[in-house]
């Protein structure tokens, strides 16, 4: 341990216990009962937290801080480790202290990475500026921590790569996040979890947490949404796809066979994409090495890349109610309609939501993204909260490094940004590098409009019995379905799992939605009362089309405008993500996670294949991949490499 002499330290005593041992797997090195390890340099601003420090094979349970100086670390009662013995945890001195030792193996610059992950969600700790200076000590750096990011990171992180997270807000999860209130918990976004069933290879959000270890305990949703459309329309998408067909065809029984066959094609596309193991199609001998096994389904994937749901839908169905209930399926899950939602998409979700089924994670959504958040502290690698990336520092056009805002910079062999394309090109590297693809990409794409979101607090009597968990609510005119405040989404998740909110009580999450133009320029008052008065004209519709006595029965209520999206969600405009300009040539104009900047991958909804959970951690599996064979931790080969992105692009150029 020559490495801690002249290093600031922690010194690790027993508190009670002299003969307590030291748990071996997260200080494999400390053998002695008093215990000196480097420190991280942070300082610690809250005098009591309570943290989880769980490494997978970890015994400790918690740490508190009791004060600047102390910590008391209490165990998990296992064979080897008796529960609740208390270490003290000294901080000798808080100097701040680089990254990476020289001499010193990965093995205890991980020890080091463990104890930076007492910066859990829960607390607030601030970094001092100037650290981290030492240089490529990352094999990346991941610029946000939404479900894109945390899904790269910790792909990355089990193939053994050393990762850094780097997240502007306190907790991770981004769109996908959660906040606590009045004894609520509120998803930030939608509780619509596709992916996360036990079935498939499509299970994407299941397969990310298993990577790190995790098993979340879920509820599954018998009706993936509720439907209130014009003429009084009312479909249920009921679990079971028979189900749901037998619905529809009673609503349309002149277009069975429509129905019937334009259901099937999304089926055969979904049965291909399932029978593919998922990595990246910007990595040759895997992308080669499918079409290899499975020709057919490969192939059926290219056919319907270019091509989009609308269209398809029209050369099967003729009645115009029909195609425009189509229409808000598709906008549920792409804010655009059937014609401009890519066929492959489509075809996701329309029939994940039946094979795998919607479900819901016991405690929030929110959870999923704090699993994957601890998963990757498990696994070596570190989350920094309030660390809001500037720039992407480039060296001789390669992306290198990071610099915060207090200063402070970091520096990696691959930066990952989760941030929106518009933000990465647009904010963290100056308007003069932006490339000719990403033009190309502004060309095809614009941002999807934001959103107004209202979460309430009800008293649960208001709720007819067997209310559904989700709805959507569009009430005269076909036309207001794209319009902004034209449709109304509902979530209401305490339907699925009630610890959410007080008993006797149940959340609603309403969404809309809305533009920053709309909001711009208003004064702080006339911001609030814009804000109240828009959200009180959408519980006005909400409580005559589905719940009498709505309003009265309002125990809670925050209302959230594009302007709140873009602050937390650190999003261009607060926007929900990319959408074409126009009709677009399916998928087929997406980018995947390679940019033209060496060195630079991005990941998240401004990546193939674009908006929705799934879809956003599919780009991080993919994004993982292509970053793993570009450092050497997985197989690669160059020159299939230029030929294949090579083509790519040029595909692209065809959208
Ligand atoms: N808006 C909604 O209602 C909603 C709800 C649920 C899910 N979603 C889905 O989630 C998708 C987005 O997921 P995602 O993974 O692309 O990203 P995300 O927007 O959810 O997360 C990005 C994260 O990056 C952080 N970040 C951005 N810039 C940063 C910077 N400069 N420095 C440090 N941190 C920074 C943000 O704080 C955020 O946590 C959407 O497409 C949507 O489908 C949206
Ligand atoms: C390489 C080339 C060019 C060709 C080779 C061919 C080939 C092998 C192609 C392979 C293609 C693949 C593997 C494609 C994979 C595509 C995937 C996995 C797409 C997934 C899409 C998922 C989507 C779009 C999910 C969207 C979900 C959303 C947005 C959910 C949101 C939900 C709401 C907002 C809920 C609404 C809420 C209420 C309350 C109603």
């Amino acid at each position: 341990m020559q490495f801690l002499a002249n290093s600031p330290s922690l010194i690790l005593l027993p508190s009670s216990n002299p003969k307590i041992s030291t748990n071996s797997y997260l200080f494999p090195h400390i053998k002695a009962t008093n215990h000196i390890f480097p420190c991280f340099s942070t300082k610690i601003t809250n005098t009591q937290f309570n943290y989880s420090l769980r490494a997978p094979r970890s015994s400790i349970k918690s740490c508190n801080y009791y004060s600047y100086k102390s910590i008391n670390l209490g165990f998990y009662g296992t064979e080897n480790h008796t529960p609740s013995k208390k270490f003290r945890v000294y901080c000798v001195n808080s100097v701040k202290m680089g990254f990476g030792f020289d001499g010193v193996d990965r093995k205890k610059v991980g020890i080091e990475d463990r104890l930076r992950a007492v910066m859990n969600v829960d607390k607030t700790v601030e970094r001092e500026s100037g650290e981290g200076k030492e240089r490529e000590n990352y094999d990346a750096i991941v610029i946000g921590s939404g479900i894109g990011g945390l899904v790269a990171a910790t792909q990355l992180a089990v193939k053994g790569a050393k990762v850094l997270v780097l997240e502007k807000y306190v907790i991770p999860g981004g769109s996908s996040g959660f906040y606590e209130k009045a004894g609520y918990t509120f998803d930030v976004g939608s509780s619509v979890m596709f992916g996360f069933s036990d079935k498939g290879n499509l299970n994407l959000i299941t397969q990310a947490l298993a990577a790190v270890g995790c098993k979340m305990e879920v509820i599954p949703d018998p009706t993936t949404v509720h439907f209130h459309l014009p003429n009084n329309l009312s479909v249920r998408v009921h679990r079971e796809y028979s189900d749901f067909i037998a619905e529809l065809t009673t609503r349309f029984p002149h277009e069975k066979d429509g129905i019937l066959k334009f259901y099937g094609k999304c089926w055969k596309i979904f049965n291909a994409l399932n029978s593919l193991e998922l990595k990246s199609l910007e990595e040759p001998i895997y992308l080669f090495g499918q079409f290899f096994q499975k020709p057919l389904e490969c192939l059926t994937l290219a056919y319907y890349l270019p091509q989009n749901a609308g269209a398809i839908a029209r050369k099967y169905i003729k009645d115009p109610q029909l195609l425009s209930f189509i229409d808000a399926e598709c906008f549920i899950v792409s804010t655009v309609n059937a014609m401009q939602t890519p066929m492959i998409n489509a075809s996701m979700v329309l029939c994940d939501r039946h094979f795998g089924g919607i479900n819901y994670p016991v405690g929030g959504v929110g959870k999923i993204a704090k699993s994957l958040a601890q998963g990757l502290v498990d696994h070596g690698s570190n989350i920094l909260y309030k660390a809001n990336v500037k720039n992407i520092i480039l060296e001789h056009g390669k992306a290198v490094g990071v610099r915060l805002s207090d200063g402070s910079e970091y520096y990696a062999r691959t930066i990952i940004s989760n941030a929106t394309r518009w933000d990465t090109f647009g904010k963290l590297l100056k308007a003069e590098h932006l490339p000719k693809e990403e033009e190309d990409f502004q060309k095809l794409y614009v941002k999807a409009p934001s959103f107004l979101s209202i979460h309430m607090g009800v008293k649960a009597e208001v709720l007819p019995p067997d209310t559904d968990c989700h709805h959507f609510v569009l009430e005269s005119d076909w036309k207001n379905l794209e319009e902004p405040y034209g449709s109304i989404f509902l979530s209401i998740p305490t339907i699925l799992d009630s610890s959410l909110a007080p008993s006797g009580h149940h959340i609603l999450h309403i969404f809309t939605t809305s533009s920053i133009d709309d909001w711009q320029g208003l004064s702080p008052s006339d911001y609030n009362k814009k804000k109240e008065l828009i959200a009180d004209e959408i519980i006005s519709r909400l409580e005559k089309k589905l719940f009498p006595g709505l309003k009265s029965s309002i125990l809670f209520k925050e209302v959230g405008s594009p302007k709140t999206h873009r602050r937390f969600l650190a999003r261009d405009s607060g926007t929900y993500g990319p959408m074409p300009r126009s009709v677009p040539k399916g998928l087929l104009g997406m980018p995947f996670n390679t940019t033209a900047v060496d060195g630079l991958y991005c990941v998240g909804d401004s990546c193939f294949p674009g908006q929705g959970v799934i879809a956003v951690a599919f780009s991080g599996i993919m994004c993982a991949h292509r970053v793993a064979a570009d450092i050497g931790i997985e197989k690669s080969s160059p020159a299939l490499d230029a030929a294949l992105l090579g083509l790519l692009r040029w595909f692209r150029t065809l959208a």
